[in-house]
């Protein structure tokens, strides 16, 4: 197996996992990304085929909007609800504190909300997310206001991380985020505190929020090809 195809029987069997684990009336948090998204689709199969029935959907991403639809999951939003149940979604790093780095596809503003108000919260990675500090393999990711991007990055310097701003992939200039914001990508040497670095970085003014997740993760779904086998692995705290 190519490690593209290992990667993606990875991605595809913690999706299913996970979607195996959402009960009948359940409210659920759909989270963004690629692994997310086969979660998603493994949802709609089984409320397609009546295993399923009486979920409703919160999204995290404009991604995510599209492909409830396509699959069938009727959707809702947090002012029509009081609680969520479980929500699932990726990672890009996952430490051995269950904390993680979000928002490699620019969601983790909404996926911070969402994934934090869930009664559970699942992320659904493939083994080469597991890190043992975070910010070793991975760039963190900041949502700034658009105006504010040139002082955040000074401010971001200041603290001694390495700020570029995310460009856009066929599109000239910046990413644009849900929100019509901008996101910056932070190398930090080492992230000791990742707690104390989550607020210090919320708390420069014009950034939204960060991709850093603290204390929010109740189980990690793990996909893993051993010899040629495709397993998953369970880690919680
Ligand atoms: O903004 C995107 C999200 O935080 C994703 O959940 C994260 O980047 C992991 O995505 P993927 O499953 O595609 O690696």
């Amino acid at each position: 197996m190519s490690e593209m195809d290992a990667t993606k029987v990875m991605k595809q069997m913690v999706g299913k996992a996970a979607a195996d684990r959402v009960k009948s009336g359940s409210i659920v948090g759909l989270g963004t990304g690629s692994t997310a998204a086969f979660m998603i689709e493994y949802l709609g199969e089984r409320l397609k085929s009546g295993e399923l029935t009486d979920i409703v959907g919160i999204t995290t991403s404009f991604q995510g909007d599209v492909l409830a639809r396509q699959y069938g999951i009727p959707l809702t939003t947090l002012d029509a609800v009081d609680h969520i149940d479980i929500a699932i979604d990726g990672a890009d790093e996952v430490d051995p504190n269950l904390n993680l780095i979000k928002g490699g596809g620019a969601a983790h503003t909404r996926e911070k909300i969402v994934d934090g108000l869930a009664d559970q919260f699942i992320v659904v990675v493939d083994s080469s997310k597991l890190v043992d500090k975070l910010g070793s393999t991975f760039l963190l990711p900041v949502e700034v206001i658009p105006m504010a991007y040139a002082p955040v990055m000074r401010a971001i310097e200041k603290l001694g991380g390495k700020p570029q701003l995310r460009m856009g992939v066929k599109k000239a200039g910046p990413v644009v985020t849900d929100q019509g914001n901008f996101v910056i990508d932070v190398k930090f040497d080492s992230i000791d505190n990742p707690a104390e670095l989550e607020k210090t970085l919320n708390n420069i003014p014009g950034v939204l929020e960060n991709g850093l997740f603290v204390n929010v993760t109740d189980l990690v779904l793990v996909g893993e090809v051993i010899d040629g086998q495709p397993s998953v692995r369970e880690i919680s705290k």
